[in-house]
């Protein structure tokens, strides 16, 4: 893919002590890829590690995103069994704070919680969103789901979208409606 001239974006989700986390993106790093992720429940520490690693080895402009709180997750599993207190958007905007201050590049949210955490940690901190659904009826697993319209307007920077294109019965028309939404959002 880096040879036909694509990005990568490496979606590992590194959840590991800071010392292990950080041997991994040393070697990530030196593989080329332009995004890769942690989870930001690591700690401040373990992004931190994994942020001056990355950076020894990465190309520039290479991103360290930090996953939130998974998009298949919803406040009553968060309560219920995270015993977490705040709500999904509170604790999706709390994490994105701590990741920002540990040298995270931005974050994988909620299309929903996207605007706030702008709001709240800067413009230029990334939103990556999943949970793209291209129609309500499908969510599968995921529990925060959004259009891809509703991405756009809600400022997020990048969309990851796979089963409403790669389960479609028409990918690249799936793709292309995509684009064409986002266009006109
Ligand atoms: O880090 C991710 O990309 C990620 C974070 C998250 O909170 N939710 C989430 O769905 N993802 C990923 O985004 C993709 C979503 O796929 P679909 O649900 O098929 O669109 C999957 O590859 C997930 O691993």
């Amino acid at each position: 893919m880096k040879e036909d001239g694509h990005p990568v974006f490496l979606d590992l989700k590194l959840h590991d002590i800071p010392t292990t986390v950080a041997n991994a993106m040393h070697n990530l790093a030196n593989l080329g890829v332009n995004m890769v992720t942690v989870h930001t429940l690591g700690g401040s520490e373990m992004i931190r590690n994994a942020k001056a690693a990355f950076n020894q080895g990465a190309q520039p402009g290479a991103k360290l995103i930090a996953v939130t709180i998974l998009t298949s997750m919803d406040n009553q599993m968060l309560h219920l069994e995270l015993h977490m207190a705040g709500n999904v958007k509170e604790e999706a905007v709390h994490l994105a704070q701590v990741a920002k201050n540990s040298g995270a590049d931005g974050v994988v949210c909620a299309v929903n919680e996207a605007a706030a955490i702008k709001q709240a940690c800067s413009n230029d901190f990334l939103t990556v969103t999943p949970g793209i659904r291209l129609d309500r009826l499908h969510n599968n697993d995921q529990k925060r789901v959004a259009t891809p319209s509703e991405a756009i307007r809600n400022g997020a920077d990048i969309l990851v979208i796979g089963r409403s294109v790669t389960k479609a019965s028409d990918p690249k028309k799936a793709y292309e409606n995509v684009l064409e939404e986002m266009a006109n959002a």
